[in-house]
């Protein structure tokens, strides 16, 4: 069977890794969590002296972005991707409040964009992929043949983050989280270079008020619909 690009965006935090993960495991495709790219990319400069306070030194980035080495390898624990940076395990490290709060600035810089896109789309030339991020059906993968935007509002999106934050134990605020998921998007939405959109060839799917099955249900109707079209 005739295998087929996946390409699932939107807003943060609501619930896109979580399905794009299901689905890939499911099917057998490879999964890509995009975001954890730029995420790496963040860590990498909050530890190399690219941050000074909220600045960013972009000529350093610019200087450093080619010894910036990303790749996932499966960790047979959780049966989930887990993103190494320079060969580093940094899965937990990029998820912090702090990487959250400074990675879409990072992300909006276009040299960055340019390098992490070249990157995204060598590891989905055989298809078979699904990836999930913001700019993967319109920049990334335009020609995907299936192509999801996801939204819920922010508050749905904010409790969600602080439950599972709750749930490992971690200290959390949910107004910390609202705030950061609300600016996140704003950044995201508003930058030059390939601002978060929902492509126009895109299913939208509120999932505010669907469960996490509801949601991975009607995800599997989608692939099943679009993979007998094609084939
Ligand atoms: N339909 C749902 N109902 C309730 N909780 C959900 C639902 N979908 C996902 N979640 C939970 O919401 C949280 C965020 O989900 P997930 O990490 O998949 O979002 P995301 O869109 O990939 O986020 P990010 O943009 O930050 O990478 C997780 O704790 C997940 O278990
Ligand atoms: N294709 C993408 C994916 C992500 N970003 C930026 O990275 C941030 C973190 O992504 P998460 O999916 O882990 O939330 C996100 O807020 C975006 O700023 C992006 O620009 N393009």
């Amino acid at each position: 069977m005739r295998k087929i690009t996946i390409a699932i965006d939107g807003f943060s935090s609501c619930g896109k890794s979580t399905m794009a993960k299901d689905l890939a495991r499911e099917i057998g495709y490879i999964y890509i969590d995009s975001g954890a790219m730029y995420r790496a990319v963040t860590l990498y400069s909050m530890e190399n002296g690219i941050f000074q306070g909220d600045r960013i030194d972009t000529e350093k980035l610019k200087s450093l972005i080619k010894d910036i080495h990303i790749f996932f390898r499966l960790n047979p624990e959780t049966g989930r991707p887990d993103t190494y940076l320079n060969g580093i395990n940094v899965e937990n490290k990029i998820r912090t409040m702090e990487v959250s709060s400074r990675v879409s600035p990072i992300a909006a810089l276009d040299f960055v964009r340019e390098a992490m896109v070249a990157q995204q789309q060598e590891m989905g030339k055989a298809k078979g992929i699904v990836m999930d991020g913001r700019d993967i059906g319109t920049t990334v993968f335009p020609d995907a043949e299936l192509k999801i935007f996801v939204t819920a509002s922010p508050e749905i999106r904010a409790q969600r983050r602080y439950d599972e934050l709750k749930a490992k134990g971690e200290e959390a605020s949910f107004d910390e989280i609202l705030e950061n998921v609300k600016q996140r998007d704003y950044i995201d939405q508003n930058r030059e270079v390939s601002p978060l959109r929902k492509a126009s060839d895109a299913l939208l799917l509120d999932n505010s008020h669907l469960t996490i099955s509801q949601q991975k249900e009607w995800l599997a109707e989608q692939f099943e619909r679009v993979i007998k079209e094609k084939n």
